[in-house]
């Protein structure tokens, strides 16, 4: 039986996509965690946490450099709340175009009973502008942000996106339409609307800050719906105070965000709608079984793509660093152990790299043994011995 320890809401459909041979929350000594935003930066991983999912996007709240030397392997769900992302950032495009917050706020506070004389002669304070033919920077060119970028031409805006690191299969799904920028400057110059929506890493830290503001045109519109951090609030408002920024829109507050006209904060609600919220729990639920059954990898933060049909009897995945000598370490164990390989594969990820092992044949007895000799190569972080069932 495996045991899962989930943290804040997951939806019941990924809860229920767990076969009969998953616990949820009954043990101390957890096989898997299955998270959203929790921080995990305070906690100690306990030895026995073999995977982190995280149903979403942001891996910001795990420690991955922790995770990694506790041999536990971290992984989100790429593109599982994509959609509710664009859905709501293209909503506030249309907001931010068309006054709609102060005009709204205007007929909240207008409630008397022969108004309809008073709107007709006030509502031009609250005159928009079309979305067509206008300029959007995109920044960040991955799941949600070429879903915006898309979506964007499709009501016929010009799109303009940077992402220096944009993989090719993400290329894939950008339309030819949308033009590419050489740095953040270049994407924002002649823009009306920028966007951001790149992972928080320390790389990313106030990625859009006073010099990226100060070569935005004035009075752009603003739109974080991807972490606190990425852009440094405190440029944004010094750039409202000059006129710089007309409206900052973003998905997380802080106090000196509050109650500032230009600033409008949504309870980072980007990927909460019932849809989003299914989708990842149901791959997060399935990337832990995969994962705990079978040792293949698709797609993790901190480990390398690695699938080998599980056809063996038995299979050792060994997650280490990426050094050399290892695979020969590794399979003079084996030798010693006398035992004869069917499959082997590796592969390596940045300093991180895994191997997986397939045999037919184990005396059950001197396993244990041979699993900690291999814990015993100083660069190894885990060994696990799966049966194949
Ligand atoms: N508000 C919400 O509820 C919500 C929901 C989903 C995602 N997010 C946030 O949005 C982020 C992006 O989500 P995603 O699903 O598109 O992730 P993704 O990994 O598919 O795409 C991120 C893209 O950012 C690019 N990138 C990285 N560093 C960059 C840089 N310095 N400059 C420009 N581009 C850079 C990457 O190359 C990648 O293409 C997530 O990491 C998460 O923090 C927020
Ligand atoms: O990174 C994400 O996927 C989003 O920020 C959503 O976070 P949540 O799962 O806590 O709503």
């Amino acid at each position: 039986m495996y045991q899962v320890k989930t943290y804040n809401a997951i939806a019941q459909a990924g809860l229920d996509t767990f076969t009969t041979n998953y616990q949820l929350n009954q043990s101390d000594q957890p096989d898997a965690y299955l998270i959203r935003s929790v921080d995990l930066h305070q906690q100690t991983l306990p030895k026995s946490l073999k995977v982190i999912a995280r149903a979403g996007a942001g891996v910001n709240n795990v420690p991955l450099t922790a995770a990694t030397e506790n041999g536990t392997a971290v992984f989100n769900t790429p593109g599982s709340n994509a959609n509710a992302v664009k859905e709501l950032v293209i909503a506030l495009l249309v907001i931010a175009s068309r006054n709609l917050m102060a005009a709204a706020n205007y007929s909240a506070e207008h409630t008397e009973a022969d108004v309809s004389q008073r709107t007709e002669h006030d509502k031009t304070k609250f005159n928009g502008t079309e979305l067509l033919g206008k300029t959007l920077a995109v920044i960040g060119l991955g799941h949600v942000g070429s879903l915006v970028a898309n979506a964007a031409l499709n009501l016929g805006m010009n799109v303009i996106g940077y992402d220096p690191y944009l993989s090719a299969d993400a290329a894939w799904n950008i339309a030819k339409q949308v033009q590419r920028a050489s740095s953040i400057e270049m994407a924002v110059k002649h823009a009306d609307y920028v966007t951001v929506h790149v992972p928080k890493n320390e790389d990313t830290l106030n990625l859009l800050g006073t010099p990226e503001l100060a070569a935005m045109q004035p009075n752009v519109q603003l739109f974080n719906y991807s972490r606190g951090g990425i852009v440094d609030n405190a440029a944004v408002l010094d750039a409202i105070t000059t006129g710089q920024v007309a409206h900052y829109y973003t998905d997380f507050g802080e106090p000196r965000l509050a109650n500032q006209t230009a600033v409008t904060v949504t309870p980072h609600i980007g990927g909460s709608t019932i849809e989003a919220e299914v989708n990842g729990a149901t791959q997060a639920a399935q990337t832990i079984m995969t994962y705990l059954e079978t040792g293949n990898v698709q797609a993790a933060i901190n480990l390398p793509n690695l699938t080998v049909p599980f056809n063996a009897a038995y299979r050792f995945t060994v997650m280490h660093q990426n050094v050399p000598n290892m695979v020969s370490q590794i399979t003079q164990k084996l030798a010693a152990a006398n035992l004869n390989i069917a499959t082997m594969a590796n592969a390596a990820k940045h300093e991180t790299a895994y191997t997986i092992i397939d045999v037919d044949d184990l005396d059950h007895d001197s396993s244990q043994q041979l699993i900690d000799a291999l814990n015993q190569i100083p660069a190894v972080y885990r060994v696990r011995l799966l049966i194949h069932h």
